[in-house]
């Protein structure tokens, strides 16, 4: 799987060369390539922003160097087709461009599975204002464009969605977790929240750990462990479960 990123702060990703996901790249799993947008720019001070039409506080991203850089980028991949995750991808063969987006849509571990099985991603990181919206239309002349959005509050920028969405997607894509059974039981994973964990000691400042799980008993445990996760869910996220659990 091939993983482009897009941003003027490419020093930010030096994140992900640690962990999982640098294992990942040293293995050839996941080849992750970093572009400084600044590089399309033609001017002495490498400038990449604008002030808005129409006026307005801020400024906005201009449009010349995010063609350029995407278009290279896509030129790049068209001669080098990556090879698609194992499982059944989206079935359209073009790229995929996705910009985090206060505007975008929410990402969802559903989202995380989807990219997961994506040949190559394009992450197009905005700063300031945000990016010209010619950039998302002329794209969509030769991609899949995604707007995605984390959650509902004010970033700076998109490269602290982009390494969430990486670190999200990332750990799903076939053989970067040792063990696979380790991402089935997690939260979001079946659609409710994961149970309460515990470890030794079995008493630790007065506190004991629930007498199902020292049972051995594989049934009990898993059954109390789905009503832990039914519980959690209703009264932390109610809307995940469905009607007939709410
Ligand atoms: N929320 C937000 C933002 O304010 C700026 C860029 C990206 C996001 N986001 O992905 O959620």
């Amino acid at each position: 799987m091939r993983v482009d990123i897009v941003t003027i702060f490419p020093e930010f990703f030096q994140v992900l060369d640690v962990s999982l996901l640098g294992k990942a790249r040293q293995d050839g799993i996941i080849d992750v390539r970093v572009h400084d947008l600044r590089d399309a720019t033609t001017d002495r001070h490498r400038t990449v922003d604008d002030t808005p039409y129409g006026g307005g506080a801020g400024m906005v991203m201009k449009p010349e160097p995010w063609g350029q850089t995407i278009d290279a980028i896509l030129d790049d991949a068209a001669g080098q087709p990556a090879v698609p995750a194992e499982g059944s991808g989206s079935g359209d063969a073009r790229p995929l461009v996705v910009f985090p987006s206060p505007a975008g849509t929410v990402f969802t571990q559903a989202t995380a599975r989807r990219y997961a099985l994506e040949p190559h991603i394009v992450f197009g990181c905005g700063r300031y204002e945000g990016i010209d919206q010619r950039v998302f239309d002329d794209t969509a002349e030769r991609a899949r464009v995604e707007l995605v959005s984390l959650g509902d509050y004010v970033l700076n920028g998109g490269e602290v969605a982009v390494t969430a969405m990486i670190e999200a997607f990332g750990r799903l894509v076939p053989g970067v977790v040792g063990n696979p059974e380790s991402l089935v039981e997690e939260s979001h994973e079946d659609g409710l929240l994961e149970y309460p964990s515990y470890t030794k000691p079995a008493l630790w400042r007065g506190r004991e750990v629930p007498d199902v799980l020292l049972s051995g008993h594989h049934a009990k445990i898993a059954a109390w462990r789905h009503e832990q996760q039914i519980e959690r869910t209703r009264r932390v996220r109610p809307e995940l479960l469905p009607p007939e659990l709410r």
